[in-house]
């Protein structure tokens, strides 16, 4: 990967941690991280997306060690919005990225593409970095992958001018909450497929694009297109986020 390329090295720990649980982890991933401080030098930014109640604490936890906190959802709406959280209170809080279009959402919470524009507008205006979850449902062809993910991001984004202020989180539908990720040569396609799209859109270079979905220890090496990867379940052991951040920094 071309080393002035931005690369981000992630998790989001869904619904999956209880509140000391996330102490303990959130406590090893700040370790890790510290121990590592040539990912800074690299251009990696490690970032963790925990349940809403932590968030401050993973910022004083994971913060001075370099982690980018960022939030599992955000609000489209202001005011009276029961429950809701809104993108000016994450952006003052020091949350810098945001979760946006993730699958599970889409199919349990009603994010359709409309409410995914919406969400990302506001996002972007309060200056949190969308991460903006895109994918196809089903596995097949390369090149209908490319189409749909590229329809899904303009469709969220709108004005091609603001592509560059997001970060790209490909996650094929059927390859998150698997025993495996989708395979090599299917991301490397689909991922240069959406780069060299997005950078004609934009008419300069296009924003960063991670891979998610079954991504663990061992996957890095065999994906050179992709900026990053984004983690699930195969971070839950701590030792393999260090892992694949040892891998970042072996590219
Ligand atoms: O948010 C992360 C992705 O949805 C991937 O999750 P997973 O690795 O558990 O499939």
């Amino acid at each position: 990967m071309p080393a002035e390329r931005a690369r981000w090295i992630g998790t989001s720990t869904k619904m999956y941690f209880g509140y000391q649980q996330h102490f303990d982890w959130m406590s090893a991933v700040a370790r890790i991280v510290e121990e590592r401080p040539a990912l800074a030098e690299a251009g990696i930014t490690p970032f963790v997306i925990p349940s809403f109640p932590v968030l401050e604490s993973a910022l004083r936890i994971l913060g001075p060690a370099g982690v980018t906190v960022g939030a599992q959802a955000v609000s489209q709406d202001e005011g009276a919005a029961t429950g809701e959280v809104g993108a000016g209170l994450l952006a003052e809080m020091g949350v810098r990225l945001v979760e946006i279009g993730h699958a599970e959402r889409r199919a349990r919470y009603g994010e359709t593409d409309a409410v995914v524009a919406a969400k990302t507008r506001v996002a972007i205006a309060a200056g949190l970095t969308p991460l903006l979850c895109v994918g196809e449902a089903e596995g097949g062809d390369p090149e209908g992958a490319v189409r749909t993910v590229v329809d899904q991001c303009v469709a969220a984004v709108g004005d091609a001018a603001l592509l560059d202020r997001i970060v790209v989180a490909y996650e094929p539908v059927w390859a998150i909450g698997a025993p495996a990720p989708a395979g090599a040569d299917h991301v490397n396609a689909v991922v240069a497929g959406i780069r060299s799209s997005l950078t004609e859109l934009i008419g300069g270079p296009a924003p960063a694009i991670v891979y998610g979905g079954s991504a663990g220890p061992g996957l890095l090496a065999t994906v050179p297109e992709v900026d990053g990867l984004f983690l699930g379940r195969f971070a839950h052991d701590p030792a393999n986020f260090g892992r694949v951040l040892d891998e970042a920094l072996a590219r």
